[in-house]
């Protein structure tokens, strides 16, 4: 997609150990942007290849939308850079960064048609008229709008009028698609399905995207890549799988996802077996983790659905503990507990247990952990 419209490759992005090597479709440098005193990013950087769907997930506030912003060209650097393709784009205004935005709140024009909301933007790069029918129709085929193509934004649903806004990003055939929060407006069921329509498209055509959200489960679910924000920084960074059972601290472990974090001690370790064993509000626990605790006193964290229910009478599974059942609500697939320890400082957690489970409020119940379901943040408790 990179075109002679651009400035010439940075020689760092294609020489590694003297071989060329493909450029990343995107790279993010140190890059750091302030409004005023106040710095929303803080040297960010990350590198996104051809073809990946990267999510920037943070809470409300952390800088999203103003590194979309800034890679899109509407936000400019205090420092650090953005390439794209290998491109340096410092000074390259919007237009010529081979990007294009789907916002969450579409921004069509409502008094154009379908048709020509979605060739806006061929129209604007002065293509012939007849390949923008030809890709206007390609387009709406690919997103299920060919049947609306005559009518106004108006008289679409909330779910047709997203897709008109994605096809309308689409045409321009970007090297990356920018989203910011596409499904924001969208109810559960129809946020569910234009985010696979999203996934599907992407891996079809290949582009690459960066896609803004604060919805947890919609990371996981659509990216090669997450990049966990907070506060303008970047707390971690990898495959979905790997963020939700290794995060690095217990803002992540929190974010993604539910977990059950508890304050330990760490007591010994035996090289022969690799477990480590720990003092916790479970009482004396084995964990094996590939990630060594980084202090006596961490944090360590487990998910809701890796605790075992322990069958009366069963001695049987490792890691167990008696816990009184606090509350119980059934959520179709799934049942979720509030499970508090016994004792004189009663600590509750969190679990859940796959499909209907005959357990009562008040009810004493036995758990067990694999030790490798207990993983060591990499923060100190004390
Ligand atoms: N033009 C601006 N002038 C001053 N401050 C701004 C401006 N734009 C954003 N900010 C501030 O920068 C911080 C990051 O904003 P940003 O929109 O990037 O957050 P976000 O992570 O996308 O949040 P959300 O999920 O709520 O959209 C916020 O504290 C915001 O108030």
């Amino acid at each position: 997609m990179i075109n002679d419209r651009h400035p010439k490759r940075s020689d760092h992005a294609i020489i590694d150990g003297g071989r060329p090597v493909p450029p990343h479709a995107l790279t993010i440098d140190e890059a750091s942007l302030s409004f005023g005193r106040f710095q929303a990013l803080k040297s960010v950087s990350f590198a996104a290849e051809q073809g990946q769907l990267v999510t920037l997930l943070g809470p409300s506030g952390c800088g999203k939308t103003t590194l979309l912003k800034a890679i899109a060209g509407f936000l400019a650097l205090d420092s650090g850079r953005i390439e794209i393709g290998g491109h340096d784009m410092t000074g390259i205004p919007p237009e010529r960064r081979d990007t294009a935005m789907c916002f969450q709140s579409y921004a069509l024009f409502p008094h154009l048609s379908v048709s020509d909301n979605i060739g806006f933007g061929l129209r604007q790069q002065r293509i012939g008229e007849a390949e923008i029918r030809s890709r206007v129709g390609t387009v709406a085929e690919q997103v299920s709008l060919v049947a609306q193509l005559a009518k106004l934004p108006g008289q679409l649903s909330g779910g047709q009028q997203q897709r008109v806004a994605l096809a309308r990003a689409m045409a321009v055939r970007p090297g990356i698609m920018l989203f910011d929060e596409p499904l924001s407006n969208l109810d559960a069921k129809l946020r569910d399905q234009v985010r696979m329509e999203i996934r599907a498209l992407q891996r079809q055509h290949g582009f690459t995207a960066v896609y803004v959200t604060h919805d947890q489960s919609e990371a996981l679910a659509m990216s090669d890549l997450v990049v966990v924000m907070r506060a303008g920084e970047i707390e971690q960074m990898g495959r979905p799988e790997d963020i939700y059972r290794q995060p690095k601290n217990r803002f992540v472990a929190d974010f993604i996802g539910t977990a059950n974090i508890m304050p330990v001690r760490v007591i010994g370790h035996d090289a022969a077996s690799g477990l480590h064993h720990i003092e916790s509000p479970l009482g004396r626990l084995t964990v094996r983790s590939e990630i060594a605790p980084v202090a006596k006193t961490i944090f360590a964290c487990w998910r809701p659905e890796d605790a075992v229910l322990v069958a009366a009478g069963d001695e049987t599974g490792p890691n167990r503990a008696t816990l009184r059942v606090l509350s119980r609500t059934f959520l179709g697939s799934l049942c979720d507990l509030i499970v508090v320890t016994e004792g004189e400082n009663p600590v509750s957690f969190r679990i859940q247990m796959h499909g209907f489970t005959p357990i009562a409020e008040g009810e004493r119940i036995t758990l067990s952990l694999k030790p490798e379901a207990i993983r060591f943040l990499g923060e100190a408790a004390e």
